[in-house]
């Protein structure tokens, strides 16, 4: 029989975060609750040669289980798009957009205008550009906005070190990034437009083409797309960045309403195994989805699914037999 965290009689209550305390009731859970709460968690960080940094099951995880839910450290529209309002991602048009006073980015309204979501650009085009921004051109892709995730981590700097530390963290496989069609775009479209429209940040910070181009890497191999508008937008999660990759997932992804990132088990998972999800579209073949995951995150998947060439027996990516 189990035993109570605080006062050691026998308990029956289990924490629903970690599954690994136990208490005699609710008030024992409460007053034990500042202690517990570092260590509160059913996933812990790992890491292996072969997968870098992940996140394992903190204990055994039964299917169905909520094992992460967690609000993005940064979240944008995607990189090609037409003007969109930059809170809640509604296209906008000449008839429709309303400039915001402090900065001139267009938007839907007041209140967008006056969201939390919309501050970091806002700050740093006050801050940093010298003037509002002019954008007249409505219903096409604007290049303006291919900027607008990197200038979201970047605002993260000043006013949230403690989450843009942990952006910096992440991942950017600077390496073989190195000379890609993908980088040089992003040194035109992102880094030397970055540093022309925003010249303070090049003049006053000293940021390097190079120092944005490591956050267009961390935005490329640790982004998700969140289907929740239309374009859908983009976002990095802290803990999120960390699901390692399989072709037969152990875990499914979601979004809540609100954006964040909603992770449950599907399957069984043993204490100490890496929660994965699927980076790519698992009802590809194993030849496209392999190229896919070495494209755009840089590594060849040797996953149970990958190795097989049965595919479990179901001979997925097997071509028919004329004969
Ligand atoms: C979103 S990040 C995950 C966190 C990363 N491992 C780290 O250390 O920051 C994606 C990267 O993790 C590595 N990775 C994830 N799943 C993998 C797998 N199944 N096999 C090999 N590498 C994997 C690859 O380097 C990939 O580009």
């Amino acid at each position: 029989m189990p035993t109570c965290m605080v006062c050691g009689r026998a308990a029956g209550q289990r924490c629903a975060g970690c599954g690994v305390a136990y208490y005699c009731g609710k008030d024992h859970q409460k007053l034990h609750w500042k202690q517990h709460k570092p260590d509160c968690s059913p996933v812990k960080e790992a890491s292996s040669p072969q997968l870098g940094r992940y996140l394992a099951a903190a204990r055994n995880l039964a299917a169905g289980e909520v094992v992460l839910r967690e609000a993005p450290l940064i979240e944008a529209p995607p990189p090609s798009t037409q003007p969109v309002c930059l809170t809640c991602y509604k296209p906008l048009f000449e008839t429709s957009a309303r400039d915001c006073e402090r900065c001139g980015w267009p938007m839907c309204g007041q209140d967008c205008a006056n969201s939390p979501k919309h501050r970091g650009e806002c700050r740093l085009t006050v801050q940093k550009r010298g003037n509002k921004m002019n954008i007249r051109n409505f219903g096409l892709p604007h290049p303006s906005y291919q900027c607008m995730a990197a200038l979201r981590c970047l605002a993260l700097r000043d006013a949230q070190p403690a989450k843009w530390r942990r952006l910096l963290e992440m991942e950017a496989h600077a390496e073989q990034r190195a000379g890609s069609q993908r980088q040089e775009q992003e040194r035109f479209g992102v880094a030397r437009f970055i540093l022309r429209v925003f010249p303070k940040l090049r003049d006053d910070d000293k940021l390097t083409e190079e120092e944005i181009l490591n956050i267009c890497g961390i935005l490329q191999v640790n982004g998700h797309e969140v289907p929740l508008s239309e374009p859908p937008s983009v976002a990095v999660y802290d803990k999120g960045s960390l699901l390692a990759h399989s072709c037969r997932a152990n875990c499914a992804k979601s979004f809540s309403s609100s954006g964040d990132l909603v992770v449950r088990t599907a399957l069984p998972v043993k204490a100490g195994e890496p929660l994965t999800i699927c980076y790519t579209d698992p009802m590809w073949g194993t030849a496209a989805r392999r190229q896919h995951l070495y494209d755009t995150k840089f590594f060849w998947c040797r996953c149970d699914r990958c190795v097989d060439r049965t595919e479990f027996g179901t001979y997925f990516s097997a071509i028919a037999c004329p004969g």
